[in-house]
């Protein structure tokens, strides 16, 4: 099942002035299965408000226009074949893992499965959640301690992944968790993508292993699109369009620290403290240019460039499969 985004564009009309604020602009990508697509950006981007959009989540006070379409072969969408693992949890701290599974399995699952049938869909869950070590104690709440930060976000993930579902959509799915548990949380979702599921998920800063499991890569700045394309090849893009990424750095700081609006303030208000340069000259970022102009720049040149017509032609190929109009307005 593939999920296909065109021309998506959010806003939140003024109450009093009757003017619009763009949240998200005009925003194109696809996510297929196999494929875990990641959405890139500064805080306040549209990482969530994206999610949401894609989810059929979005709040009421919000206006979407432009298409969300599931390709399918089936005339109406099944809930079952989305889910959506938010940042919060809502678990009962008293019961271990095994219990929570279980319990969530007993309301989510067709009532017709026998008991054996559950028990052996909750142990699958545990182990494909590497949740072995801990299946048996309890997750823990404010005056007793549990489960991990991180084995708590593999029982979301695993929670929600009960149904089977088709498409998974993860908020944060890394956010608190160190580089060891992130890592082991996104191989996770390697591992459901490679069952056929199409993977998307918000994800902020992560470490060069994380990065390298993501098959897509959504860069967003202000709600506006930097990059849509393979992750692999977005140092490529970030290179050809002027701002290569430096030998031995992350690609993804580089990415934010190109996109992110705040570095901005942080040079201006250095600048004002008499620090003669908010940018260390031993960096190779190009120091009389502000973080604002480099995001012009490399929006324009992704509108003109072969990923933005390889988008433009891939979701073109998925239509041609057929699609089920899943949301309009
Ligand atoms: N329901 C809403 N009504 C009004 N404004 C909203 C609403 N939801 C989000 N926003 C605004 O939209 C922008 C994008 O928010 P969003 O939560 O999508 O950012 P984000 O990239 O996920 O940030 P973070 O990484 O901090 O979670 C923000 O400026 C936020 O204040």
């Amino acid at each position: 099942m593939c999920l296909v985004w065109e021309n998506l564009t959010v806003e939140l009309p003024s109450k009093t002035s009757g003017s619009t604020r763009k949240l998200l602009s005009d925003l194109c990508g696809y996510a297929e299965p196999g494929h875990i697509m990641a959405i890139m950006g500064p805080s306040g981007s549209g990482k969530s408000m994206l999610l949401d959009s894609l989810a059929g989540r979005l709040s009421s006070n919000v206006k979407m226009s432009g298409k969300v379409l599931i390709n399918a072969n089936r005339s109406s969408t099944d809930c079952r074949d989305i889910s959506y693992v938010t940042q919060e949890d809502f678990f009962l701290g008293t019961l271990t893992v095994r219990e929570t599974i279980t319990y969530s399995a007993h309301l989510r699952l067709p009532r017709k499965m026998t008991k054996q049938e559950i028990h052996s869909v909750v142990d699958n869950i545990i182990m494909e959640m590497g949740l072995q070590d801990c299946a048996d104690t309890k997750i823990g709440n404010w005056h007793s301690r549990g489960i991990s930060t991180g084995e708590k976000k593999r029982l979301s993930i695993g929670v929600e992944t009960l149904t089977n579902p088709h498409i998974l959509f993860l908020d944060e799915p890394t956010t608190g968790l160190d580089s060891a548990s992130a890592f082991f949380v996104i191989r996770a979702l390697r591992n459901m993508a490679y069952d056929g599921k199409a993977v998307i998920c918000s994800i902020h800063q992560p470490s060069s292993d994380v990065f390298s499991l993501l098959d897509d890569l959504l860069l967003l700045s202000a709600g506006e699109t930097v990059y849509f394309g393979e992750a692999k090849m977005a140092v490529k893009f970030f290179a050809e369009a002027g701002f290569p990424c430096p030998t031995r750095r992350n690609p993804s700081d580089h990415f934010l620290r190109c996109i992110n609006l705040d570095f901005d303030i942080i040079a201006e208000a250095l600048l004002r403290y008499q620090n003669i340069c908010a940018i260390p000259e031993s960096s190779s970022y190009p120091v009389n240019i502000r973080t604002a102009e480099i995001r012009e720049t490399l929006i324009e040149k992704y509108k003109c460039s072969e990923f933005s017509n390889n988008t433009r032609r891939r979701i073109q190929e998925i239509s041609v499969t057929g699609f089920i109009k899943f949301c309009i307005s």
